[in-house]
């Protein structure tokens, strides 16, 4: 066992500028007895030549539908690859982004919040990619291999098909990417580049040919506390500050390379196994997924969704992610540009809720005991957010190498919203772990002491004005969908001493949740439009109050929440059943531009209209908004109609934590719709006894 324990545990933080006296980049990448090499590498392609880079578009929707190039545009004017072409991979301890066609643009090892080796997501290839393709395919299509993230891409050129299958392996402390390539008809060439960048792309490593301790070949770039270690049956040949080959296999030949990162003091674990590890990983992956109770509508979407809640879900510290990435932009060439790689308590708690309504019990635990390490000590000191390893200090800073995703800067690494008052979010958790509770889990004393202490603390200070769950960057304000959650704390802590036998002082818990509703129903409610809106004495709304009726402040049959609804489509949709958060004309929120219709806001409103006994219309805008998604089912942050791409952090865990609360919420309206109960389910315990 090697340490990538140790580096996660240090902070890992690499540093971001260049030292002085490095050699030049091209010397960097030029390995020793590359001097000695058989001239392959003049051979190599230009990295500008893979069909990104080309401007190739691409039109493949449904898994496994072909798709063909079109006509290529000058290098200098291709766009950045879609968001929404990216595959995500992950071993649950970091995550990955590659191309359709085989590039990778993202990975940071060997944690989610690690520096990126690999960053041409955020700028050119030359921050770094690992690239892998046929040069002249004709078609490519890809998938998942069943409910696993084994991605499976097959390329179809004039003279042959060929299959690429990679993926991270998992739950062996390494952190390995393999990747194996093999001709099934004709003959195929390939293109391989291997472009290591390490602090996000700006430290050009030392790079050499090495044997590892089996006596294989190796090509081994390391710089500070990096190491990537490239094994394979063919090695590729160091080329102008890359390394780079093109080879051709014929039919039923296969070709396997393997990265590994280590720290770069440690000893280089033994090459893997591929073709066993990558059927390993699918099995690992399959048998999680096969734990699901529930399988309703949509249950593809869902099954994905769900995994893609595990793979964000770091495996050693049970800290929850809210996506694989940072500052992919929510307004393209804007500054909404924002690094997720960390563990929101909203984002976690709505996850933990999602998987328990599937009947993941397991998960709850852990969260919970990550959660109770992360926040322990003073009420008054709870973060909004948090590291994987509960990190406190997540300071937000610049990269200012990095161009940004379709120029979009600044790239952000860390998050200034982590000093935020944001008194939504004890209400999130506290509706997470009476979620818990009413599935069986048992508070154990010290965890239950620690609630108590912050519903203390929240009853003393929910009446001061706060940032909102959009954490608004503006001033501090009364939103009502802060105090609606606050109510929702206050209840969850009234229900656990009355339903649960838990201590707590009641009559004070019960008089500050009424006074909340009472304050709510006066100052955020516009009677006059029968809607309520955004902010106290404010006249626009806010999407997040549809969330109103999942923690059951009013039943969904209530006419000012039926108002809010209605004014939420006028105000908020922009195109079918996608909705703004909030009008940035209209709410103050400290930023420049504009964004995109909110992915998570949009399933809540399915799930709303579901409530409301609108079936029809939810399951409607269920299949509209799962349309969306890419080829592979991921989901990003937001929705650009104009252009009709994704937009914003991907994977993200609010979309897809949304997208399966909206398709439970609509299946339990068609079972009573047809006369069940809406609790027939195996899910049964979960909304019924919500509190
Ligand atoms: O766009 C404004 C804010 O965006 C981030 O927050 C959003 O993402 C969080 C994680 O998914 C989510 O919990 C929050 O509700 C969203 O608004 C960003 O972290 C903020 O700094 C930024 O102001």
């Amino acid at each position: 066992m090697f340490a990538v324990s140790q580096q996660r545990a240090a902070g890992q933080t690499a540093p971001m500028s260049r030292s002085e006296g490095r050699p030049a980049a091209s010397d960097q990448h030029r390995a020793p007895d590359d001097a000695t090499a058989d001239g392959s590498a003049r051979d190599a392609v230009d990295p500008r030549m893979s069909a990104e880079s080309q401007g190739l578009a691409y039109h493949a929707k449904e898994p496994g539908e072909a798709v063909r190039p079109e006509d290529p545009l000058p290098p200098e004017q291709a766009p950045p690859t879609p968001i929404g072409e990216y595959a995500v991979l992950g071993d649950r301890r970091t995550a990955a982004l590659v191309s359709r066609t085989g590039s990778i643009d993202w990975m940071c090892l060997p944690g989610f919040d690690s520096p990126a080796s690999f960053a041409a997501l955020l700028g050119t290839p030359d921050n770094g990619r690992w690239l892998l393709t046929v040069p002249d395919a004709t078609e490519v299509t890809r998938r998942y291999l069943g409910d696993s993230f084994v991605l499976e891409t097959t390329y179809v050129s004039p003279t042959g098909r060929a299959v690429v299958v990679e993926c991270m392996p998992m739950a062996d402390d390494r952190a390995d990417l393999v990747r194996r390539v093999e001709v099934r008809d004709g003959t195929v060439t390939f293109e391989h580049e291997w472009i290591v960048r390490f602090g996000y792309g700006a430290i050009k490593p030392w790079v050499s040919r090495t044997k590892d301790p089996d006596g294989n070949p190796a090509i081994r770039a390391i710089a500070g506390p990096d190491s990537l270690l490239l094994r394979g049956d063919r090695l590729p040949r160091a080329s102008d500050g890359a390394h780079r080959d093109r080879f051709t296999l014929s039919a039923g030949e296969a070709l396997e390379l393997v990265v590994t990162w280590t720290p770069s003091w440690a000893p280089v674990p033994p090459r893997l196994g591929i073709v066993q590890r990558i059927e390993r990983t699918r099995l690992d992956w399959e048998k999680w997924a096969k734990h699901r109770k529930h399988r309703g509508s949509h249950a593809e979407a869902v099954d994905r969704s769900l995994l893609v809640l595990r793979l964000l879900t770091d495996e050693e510290t049970g800290g929850i992610v809210a996506a694989a990435t940072t500052s992919l932009p929510e307004d393209m060439g804007g500054e909404r540009n924002w690094d997720y790689r960390y563990c929101w308590l909203r984002d976690a708690a709505l996850t933990l809720e999602a998987l328990l309504e599937y009947g993941y019990r397991e998960e709850a635990n852990e969260w919970r005991q990550w959660l109770l390490r992360a926040v322990a000590g003073s009420p008054a000191d709870l973060q909004i957010m948090y590291g994987v390893d509960g990190r406190r200090d997540l300071p937000e800073r610049e990269l200012t190498h990095l161009p940004g995703y379709g120029g979009s800067r600044p790239v952000r690494i860390g998050n200034g919203a982590v000093d935020q008052v944001q008194h939504d979010v004890l209400g999130e958790v506290m509706c997470a772990l009476a979620l818990a509770r009413s599935v069986g889990l048992k508070d154990r004393a010290p965890g239950w002491a620690l609630q108590r202490a912050l519903v203390d603390d929240l009853a003393e200070h929910w009446r001061e004005p706060d940032r909102g769950i959009w954490e608004v960057r503006g001033e501090l304000q009364h939103f009502t969908h802060s105090k609606v959650m606050a109510w929702a704390a206050l209840d969850r802590a009234v229900h656990a001493v009355e339903d649960h036998g838990l201590e707590g002082p009641l009559e004070r818990w019960r008089a500050e949740r009424d006074a909340i509703r009472e304050d709510v129903l006066a100052h955020g409610y516009d009677a006059e439009r029968n809607t309520f809106v955004q902010t106290y004495g404010a006249t626009n709304t806010d999407a997040s109050l549809l969330q109103m009726v999942q923690v059951g402040f009013l039943p969904a049959d209530d006419p000012r929440f039926v108002g809010t609804v209605r004014a939420i489509r006028e105000e908020l949709e922009v195109a079918d059943g996608l909705v703004h958060r909030y009008h940035t004309q209209a709410t103050d929120d400290g930023l420049a531009g504009g964004e995109h219709p909110f992915l998570a806001c949009s399933f809540w409103l399915a799930d709303a209209l579901a409530r409301m006994g609108d079936t029809d219309e939810s399951g409607r805008l269920l299949d509209r908004l799962i349309g969306l998604s890419n080829d592979l089912g991921l989901l990003a942050e937001e929705y650009d109609v104009d252009r009709g791409q994704m937009m914003g952090n991907v994977p993200q865990a609010l979309s897809h934590l949304a997208l399966v609360r909206a398709v439970f919420s609509h299946d339990q309206a068609v079972q009573r719709r047809d006369g069940g109960d809406g609790t027939a389910e195996d899910a049964r315990d979960t909304r019924a006894v919500h509190r």
